[in-house]
């Protein structure tokens, strides 16, 4: 029997290469994501190997999340797994210069979106004892940096609400994972620098970055995990990628 797998932020990036690999794998897929045109064309594509079940959403809007997962036809209504992937960092500015508005959309998409996905789902995989919700967060929820204020502290609630939803499930047979990545090239940057092309691109010149793929097929080894195997927690990083030592300020700097 098929599993079933729903991802958000299906349009691009992350989300878009696990839709494939977890096609390629034979799951079922629900695919989700604001952009209609790109969620049709990935489903089309996908619909050759496995049914697919696009929804045009925006995890921001609460009552739309629950709907349309309350909605859900079979037999995609009885999800194995959840990858709660859509989110997104905007701005780089130290806090001080941060724009509000930035601030606020990021925790409206990676920590409220997310909870609602979580939420409208949760119940039923405790009702059948069987289910697994896999969170992206990232690298930045466990180590700051010059400009991450807002956008890390959106990753490091999603690791505790990981962590937290572990031990509320205890017993229950469902499992939590929250992936951790580091420096991948997606469309990441491209919205962090709100549309600026070289300013993205840059970012990724002469680096041996992480690609989406890589990150896919972690996430499909995760899932794919016998059920008594509970991945908590995975920090990927490129190799090229390090920390760099703690700073300190001289007072004639
Ligand atoms: N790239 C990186 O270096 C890293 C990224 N991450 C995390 O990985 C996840 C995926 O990002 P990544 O693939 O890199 O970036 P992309 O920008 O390539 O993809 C982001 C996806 O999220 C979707 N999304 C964003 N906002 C919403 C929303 N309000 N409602 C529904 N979908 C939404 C986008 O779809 P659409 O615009 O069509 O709605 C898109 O499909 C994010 O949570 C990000 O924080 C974590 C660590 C490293
Ligand atoms: O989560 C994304 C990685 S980074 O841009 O914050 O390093």
């Amino acid at each position: 029997m098929s599993k079933t797998a729903i991802i958000t932020g299906a349009t691009s990036g992350f989300g878009q290469s696990c839709a494939k690999k977890f096609a390629e794998d034979g799951y079922r897929l629900v695919i989700i994501g604001r952009r209609k045109e790109r969620l049709d064309a990935l489903a089309n594509e996908l619909s050759k190997i496995t049914d697919v079940h696009a929804i045009s959403l925006d995890v921001r809007e609460r009552q739309s999340v629950l709907d349309a997962f309350y909605e859900l036809p079979a037999p995609f209504n009885q999800p194995d797994v959840l990858i709660n992937n859509a989110g997104l960092a905007l701005g780089l500015e130290p806090a001080h210069k941060a724009n509000l508005d930035d601030w606020e959309d990021m925790i409206d998409t990676n920590c409220k979106g997310l909870m609602y996905c979580t939420r409208a789902l949760l119940p039923g995989m405790v009702e059948r004892k069987r289910g697994h919700v896999i969170n992206v967060g990232s690298m930045a929820g466990n180590w700051p940096y010059p400009g991450g204020n807002c956008y890390g502290a959106s990753k490091a609630f999603v690791q505790q609400f990981s962590r937290n939803l572990r031990s509320d499930v205890h017993g229950t047979g469902v499992k939590v994972t929250n992936i951790e990545p580091g420096f991948s090239k997606t469309e990441f940057s491209l919205v962090r620098f709100k549309g600026d092309e070289n300013r993205a691109d840059s970012l990724y010149d002469n680096t041996e970055h992480l690609t989406p793929d890589d990150i896919a097929d972690i996430i499909l080894w995760v899932a794919n995990t016998p059920a008594h195997v509970n991945v908590n927690t995975l920090e990927v990083m490129p190799t090229c990628q390090s920390w760099s030592p703690l700073s300190i300020h001289k007072a004639d700097d």
